[in-house]
């Protein structure tokens, strides 16, 4: 997919990867929705990207919240003139909401789909596309330490070989697929007590962290154009610092 002149909207934009990916999307010609629950961080990058709102714009969105959600999508729509790519990067990492981690993590990706679905699939009179969804290095392996995180990323990645098969693209021209990548420093440091169930879970969380390689947002965010224009649908990358995505090979 060639990306100059396309609509990327980008839940979760406003900080972390999120911020990233919108700058790194502009940067390669995109027109960029931030949708983010975070309105000062949004009006932030916002002013930081100093572009024209009709290039850039901020959408208040909570993605636990289908009609804001579909708002996001409406407004994308009148201001930058359609939606192409979906980037469904929301995300919370803390065991002890985890209610709240399943509402954001799975069904809220599970929203941004059935809306891009809606809105982009060309059975429904819309362009056709790519959609993103955020998963993890936890994708494809237990992280002890955070079992119901695990999960929603372990169901992100099944959930995009599932709506990425070639018959859903068939039937939308939308491509569907994940990107996990490894931490940022920021997700490592912080006290793990406030995210992990229990302080007996400490010793788990050392262990899942010990192997794990840190990478920079910016690396990541070139992952994510790489994958944009060349990943087959269903696919879904791990993003690892030093060497390009790699796919992996989840419930072969
Ligand atoms: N940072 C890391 O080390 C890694 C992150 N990831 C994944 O990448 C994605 C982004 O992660 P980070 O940038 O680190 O997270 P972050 O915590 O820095 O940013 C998440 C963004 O989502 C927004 N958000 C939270 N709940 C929301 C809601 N209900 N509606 C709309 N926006 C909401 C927050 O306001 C924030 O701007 C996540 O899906 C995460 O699981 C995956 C692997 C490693
Ligand atoms: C051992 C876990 C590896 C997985 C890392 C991951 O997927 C990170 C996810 C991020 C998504 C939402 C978050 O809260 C996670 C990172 C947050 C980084 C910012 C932390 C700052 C803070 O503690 O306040």
């Amino acid at each position: 997919m060639d990306l100059k002149g396309k609509v990327a909207l980008v839940t979760g934009g406003a900080t972390g990867y999120g911020r990233e990916y919108c700058k790194e999307l502009y940067r390669n010609g995109c027109k960029v929705s931030i949708c983010d629950i975070n309105t000062d961080a949004g009006e932030d990058l916002l002013h930081q990207m100093g572009k024209s709102s009709k290039e850039v714009i901020f959408c208040p969105c909570d993605v636990t919240d289908y009609l804001q959600f579909e708002e996001a999508f409406q407004s994308t729509i009148s201001k930058l003139g359609g939606v192409d790519i979906v980037v469904n990067n929301a995300s919370v990492m803390n065991d002890r909401l985890w209610e709240l981690e399943v509402d954001v993590n799975l069904n809220g990706v599970i929203r941004g789909l059935l809306l891009a679905m809606r809105f982009l699939g060309k059975d429904r009179g819309g362009p056709g596309g790519v959609v993103v969804n955020a998963g993890s290095c936890s994708s494809d392996r237990p992280f002890v330490s955070l079992p119901v995180f695990t999960a929603t990323k372990h169901a992100v990645a099944a959930l995009t070989r599932s709506y990425g098969d070639q018959y859903h693209v068939r039937l939308t021209g939308v491509r569907v697929v994940s990107l996990c990548p490894t931490p940022t420093e920021a997700a490592l440091t912080g006290d793990p007590r406030k995210r992990i169930l229990s302080t007996e879970y400490e010793q788990a969380w050392q262990n899942d962290i010990a192997n794990t390689a840190i990478i920079r947002p910016e690396s990541v965010a070139k992952a994510l154009v790489d994958v944009i224009q060349k990943a087959p649908s269903g696919s879904s990358w791990l993003v690892e610092a030093g060497g390009p995505p790699r796919q992996l090979s989840v419930f072969p």
